[in-house]
């Protein structure tokens, strides 16, 4: 039933059934739990807490019944008794099962590759089985592969993030790194900048940061028992053409994933089994995707982009944050964009390797006006790295270049921490913003 209500209703759910809802981001819409128990992604409801959403597609759902309250604009709301939850319970005990053996044997616990086209609900069984993990005292490390929503920072960036909090009901993955951080959260993402929302656009790129970040992730699980025993969950865009399967072989590969869940999509299955066929030690498992799950059109994802963006500055209605606006030299920073207009025309190389080295080397940036309202990352590397070592960086945080004063070449930077920039490397995506 399509509604757009603004008065209260009561739902009484059944057991195994869930409420379905809608918001726009203009909107807001307050969920209350009001007896029985009930879950958001695997996050459990507190009795009688309000909970607000905007520009959210929810489901409440209940293992054992329960009465919901739910008021505000709602452009879709409705409740459903078919769900794949209990398949998803399956997953999770299944791989519960694999913490304990590595718990008890010294090994790594499972890591998990979730694979599907767009829409299938990738992020929110991800979210599913981090959240139980949680519940279940695992500590495991949640990786998005996933550029064009970048989960818990900006979009273009590929993160790693041990999971130790349940996650925030109401911001999802919203949360950014500084949001979190001041609210004294212990989130603080390993992060690469990628720069661009699809994995195709640059896919050595994607695949060296993919590199790293396994790098990353291993790194932490050889001196943290914890983060080693509870595993990686592993978010993924959709990946279900040449490119992305060879994406999925190399992530595969980096991460020592051995179970790997297709989502909602018959052929990608056959693919990874046949694909997967000799390596014994790799489960290949799928599950069905949920009919709640809505699809997004690309001004949703574009509106959910900025949305991201304007948190990390600003933070959310709960955490509000506000960032400074410094003056910087366009000479005292250097500011590096990958690859394209460094393909030499006169290079020695042959032609495919030489695109391809090009794809994954820096080019400095020389005219300030092209930086006007740009996302730049601010890289985790020294003064004294060069193109080709500052690359491998991860990133320290996100600045905006709100102003370009090309005549005295000075930029205006927004920033969400005060004073001077304490790293000189900077590194600019495709991702432009506007404040509003
Ligand atoms: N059972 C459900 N009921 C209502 N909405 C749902 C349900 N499951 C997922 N959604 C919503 O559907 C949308 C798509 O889900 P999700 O982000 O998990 O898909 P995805 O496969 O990760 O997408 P992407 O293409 O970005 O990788 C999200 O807004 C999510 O909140």
């Amino acid at each position: 039933m399509d509604k757009a209500a603004t008065d209260v209703r009561e739902y009484n759910l059944d057991p195994d059934s869930e409420l379905r809802f809608e918001v726009e981001f203009a909107a807001t819409a307050t969920v209350k739990l009001l007896n029985g128990t009930a879950e958001i992604f695997g996050v459990e409801l507190a009795p009688g807490n309000a909970y607000h959403f905007s520009g959210k597609k929810i489901a409440v759902f209940t293992w054992h019944g329960c009465s919901i309250e739910l008021s505000g604009e709602c452009s879709v709301e409705y409740t459903a008794n078919e769900t794949p939850m209990d398949s998803y319970l399956n997953l999770h005990l299944a791989l519960e099962q694999m913490r304990v053996i590595a718990s008890q044997q010294g090994e790594n616990g499972p890591r998990v590759l979730i694979l599907g086209p767009h829409d299938v609900g990738k992020t929110s069984l991800c979210k599913i089985l981090l959240n139980y993990a949680l519940r279940q005292g695992r500590r495991p490390v949640h990786v998005s592969l996933d550029c064009s929503e970048g989960s818990f920072t900006m979009p273009g960036t590929i993160t790693a993030t041990s999971i130790n909090n349940i996650i925030d009901v109401e911001e999802g993955f919203g949360s950014t790194a500084t949001t979190a951080a001041s609210m004294g959260s212990t989130i603080m993402p390993l992060a690469y900048y990628y720069g661009y929302q699809n994995p195709a656009e640059n896919l050595p790129l994607y695949k060296l940061l993919i590199s790293k970040l396994a790098q990353g992730v291993k790194a932490r699980s050889a001196i943290d028992d914890e983060a080693r025993v509870g595993g990686q969950i592993i978010d993924t865009t959709g990946l279900i053409d040449q490119v992305g399967y060879d994406i999925i072989q190399h992530a595969i590969a980096q991460f020592s994933v051995n179970v790997v869940v297709v989502l909602g999509h018959e052929r990608l299955y056959s693919d990874m089994t046949r694909i997967l066929r000799d390596k014994p030690e790799i489960s290949v498992v799928k599950v069905a995707k949920s009919g709640g799950v809505v699809e997004r059109d690309q001004q949703f994802r574009t509106q959910l982009q900025r949305s991201k963006i304007q948190e990390y500055f600003y933070g959310t209605a709960k955490y509000e944050l506000s960032p400074y606006s410094t003056l910087t030299n366009f000479s005292d920073v250097s500011i590096w964009r990958v690859g394209e207009s460094s393909l030499a025309p006169t290079s020695a190389l042959p032609i495919g390797m030489d695109r391809q080295m090009s794809e994954t080397q820096l080019v400095k940036i020389d005219n300030a006006d092209i930086l006007l309202h740009s996302i730049l990352a601010v890289l985790n590397a020294d003064e004294k790295d060069t193109e080709t070592t500052a690359l491998e960086s991860n990133v320290a945080g996100f600045i905006y270049i709100s102003d370009v004063d090309d005549g005295k070449q000075k930029l205006t930077v927004l920033s969400p921490a005060p004073g001077k920039l304490l790293k000189k490397h900077l590194l600019m995506g495709s991702f432009k913003w506007m404040e509003t």
